[in-house]
């Protein structure tokens, strides 16, 4: 593989006054027992945009998006240094109530997760777990959150049956549902369209143009078509460093650096 100089690196400051931020981290390093995956990276997320993560495999994109709302945790082994700033509060900090937290910035996964329960208590699940026991609110979040994750049309007679009959792409706006059913400011995405079809990942493309309107989306994706079609920011990840973040047309028309023009050209390695 051809090196790159991790110290020739442009990163755009999105946090100059001028944009509102949603979140930002500063200096976030990861660290899987001694193999340290993330070294510092500090990028700035603006409010209601789109950012997609691209990098090669094994470039930390999803290490880093884990750290975002602290799914590294999960991780035996993981430490995650540096600051997670939302809204004024350090994310890594210890005092911070991990799954109140989780309420804010959601997340969903590469491969589709629904529960081996019914639509409608896919949806319902986490709120009546919060408490919330009133049938009018529970029945309008499922057809608000469908709708906005445009399965509404295809389901709205079968809110009871099992969720596990839905197909692949059918099962990830069902958890994109879900996700948004706590009311999150941020949603973090791993490669959601990685296991649809060309029809299904068109469709989920479209949901996330339009949710991006009520949310700030950070988005990681191996398909660089995709991340044109629908991001705003790119950020270029290798071997642990973001070496370049910008708006999304500049990385595709202009990047600053070999190691992104290489990547974004299919001339990498
Ligand atoms: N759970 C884990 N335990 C130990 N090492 C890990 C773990 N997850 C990732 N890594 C290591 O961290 C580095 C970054 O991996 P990561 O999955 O974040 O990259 P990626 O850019 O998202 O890759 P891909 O595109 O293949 O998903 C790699 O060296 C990987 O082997």
């Amino acid at each position: 593989m051809k090196t790159y100089d991790s110290e020739d690196r442009y990163i755009k400051d999105l946090d100059d006054g001028k944009r509102e931020i949603a979140l930002s981290t500063d200096d976030i390093h990861v660290s899987y027992g001694t193999h340290e995956a993330i070294h510092g990276v500090s990028l700035a997320f603006e409010r209601f945009k789109i950012t997609a993560l691209i990098g090669a495999s094994g470039s930390g994109k999803s290490t880093y998006l884990r750290s975002l709302n602290r799914m590294n945790d999960n991780i035996a082994g993981t430490k995650v240094t540096g600051k997670i700033m939302y809204r004024g509060l350090d994310v890594n900090s210890n005092e911070v109530d991990v799954y109140e937290m989780r309420k804010h910035i959601g997340m969903v996964f590469q491969q589709p997760n629904p529960f081996a329960k019914s639509i409608y208590d896919n949806i319902t699940f986490a709120l009546q777990r919060h408490g919330e026991k009133r049938k009018d609110v529970l029945d309008e979040t499922v057809e608000t959150t469908l709708k906005q994750a445009g399965l509404w049309e295809q389901v709205k007679d079968d809110l009871h049956q099992s969720a596990l009959a839905l197909s692949g792409g059918q099962a990830q706006r069902l958890c994109i549902a879900r996700a948004i059913a706590m009311k999150p400011d941020i949603l973090l995405l791993d490669e959601p369209a990685a296991v649809l079809d060309p029809i299904s990942t068109a469709t989920l493309e479209e949901t996330l143009m339009e949710l991006k309107e009520r949310y700030t989306i950070i988005i990681v994706t191996h398909n660089m078509q995709q991340a044109g079609r629908i991001s705003d920011y790119t950020a270029f990840f290798h071997l642990g460093n973001a070496l370049e973040y910008d708006e999304t047309r500049k990385i595709f028309t202009r990047p600053k650096i070999q190691a992104t023009e290489d990547y974004v050209s299919g001339h990498f390695g």
